[in-house]
């Protein structure tokens, strides 16, 4: 029987934190105000009673111990007013609680916009509604007509969980599971507990691996749940992850008319038929999309996505490394990725050419490339993914 914590007065200004750099700052770089940072309280549950604080967290974190001795506690840490509307429940180790607290607080609005290059809009009201379909349980509609690149949905997740729960003893971490789900404001805890589950064993865990998506929080994997991207089904459509704020943008790769499902794709985007059948086996469930159950549709798909491959492993021939052979294969590789509606990954492919044409000291071209490497990531994987901050820092190299 826990309450949200009551902060007495004398707590409300009082600093226990050491100043300095936090791992995690996600008000960003150019806000003046987070000059002198405080760092988030390191808190368990021995610690929470001890300080009678929990601050930033709603409730007193409750914890198991590891299976040996020497290793972390495993706690559930949650707080019920994210961005000013959502509950989120962390199990994690307090120092990857502490490191990733930063997500609780909101962007500077200014350098978000910065740092994206326009500012985010999202569809409101939803331009999509979430229906029970004929073979893949519910789904999600599009209720009018979607444009390319309009973002339909911005969530962020109610569960967070350590991906590798080894350390900890299962029945210890379904206990956590059972608390971080009663934590959470009753709405969302409600519509956590409708969503697919499909593996059997507890269902707060079933619900976790049939649904979650893989998150870093303080460096670590996590799964992280997200409700209504949980409704997506599998196709190959492509959604967008913040490692800054863990927030998740669902953008549309094209335009989706009114009556069409939204999905995308639970695999990695380049593979072919017998390596997705080989994954999709995993997620325990037989995929009824248009490329799995046409033949047709299945055979030319492979063949172009066979071929991307073979241009790519060409690529790294050093007797390749001409302009004439380059080029060429360059424009095959953009052709097939348009075909295959691979617009998600032709960032990466910009990032291969423009560290092919450096080694053939081509700054001009590889600058070009980096430049378009840089715009397309940051519009598909995220302005704040790894991949893109390594296209950055090669781009500036570049230029330096
Ligand atoms: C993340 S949920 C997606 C939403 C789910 N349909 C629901 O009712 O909430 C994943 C589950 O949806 C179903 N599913 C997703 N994509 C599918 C597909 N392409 N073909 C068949 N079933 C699919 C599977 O049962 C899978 O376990």
């Amino acid at each position: 029987e826990t309450k949200p914590s009551e902060i007495p007065d004398w707590l409300k200004n009082y600093d226990f934190n050491p100043p300095g750099q936090c791992n995690s700052d996600p008000a960003g770089p150019l806000n003046p105000q987070h000059t002198d940072l405080t760092c988030p309280l390191l808190v368990d549950d021995e610690i929470a009673l001890e300080r009678r604080s929990w601050l930033p967290w709603t409730y007193p974190p409750v914890c198991a111990e590891p299976e040996k001795a020497g290793g972390s506690k495993l706690c559930v840490f949650t707080y019920v007013n994210l961005r000013g509307e959502a509950g989120i429940s962390l199990i994690t180790t307090p120092e990857i609680a502490a490191a990733g607290a930063g997500i609780l607080k909101d962007l500077d609005p200014t350098w978000e916009n910065w740092a994206r290059d326009s500012p985010l809009v999202v569809s409101d009201p939803p331009p999509y509604e979430v229906r029970e379909l004929k073979d893949k349980g519910m789904g999600v509609i599009a209720n009018r007509t979607i444009r390319k690149d309009e973002v339909v949905m911005l969530r962020y997740p109610v569960i967070i969980r350590v991906m590798d729960p080894r350390p900890w003893k299962t029945q210890d971490v379904m206990k956590l599971l059972h608390r971080a789900t009663v934590q959470l404001p009753p709405k969302e805890g409600k519509q956590m507990l409708k969503l697919a589950h499909s593996k059997g064993g507890y269902i707060l865990d079933d619900i976790v691996n049939t649904n979650a998506f893989g998150v870093l929080l303080g460096g670590a994997d996590h799964s992280g749940l997200y409700l209504d991207v949980s409704r997506i089904n599998h196709a190959c459509k492509p959604n967008r992850f913040s490692s800054t704020t863990l927030g998740m943008e669902v953008a549309a790769y094209r335009d989706i008319e009114p009556g069409e499902e939204l999905t995308f794709s639970y695999l990695p985007l380049n593979l072919l038929s017998e390596q997705r059948q080989t994954l999709i086996k995993e997620w325990g469930f037989n995929c009824t999309c248009s490329l799995c159950t046409s033949p047709e549709a299945t055979a030319v798909s492979d063949r172009h996505r066979g071929r991307i491959q073979e241009l790519l492993a060409e690529l790294d021939l050093p007797e390749m490394r001409n302009h004439a052979d380059v080029n060429k294969r360059v424009d095959e590789i953009l052709d097939l990725c348009e075909k295959e509606s691979l617009a998600a990954q032709v960032g990466d492919f910009y990032t291969i050419i423009a560290e092919i044409y450096s080694s053939m000291g081509d700054v001009n071209l590889a600058k070009k490339y980096a430049k378009l490497a840089v715009k397309e990531l940051k519009h598909y994987a995220g302005y704040d993914h790894e991949r893109t901050k390594g296209a950055a820092a090669f781009l500036e190299a570049l230029s330096g």
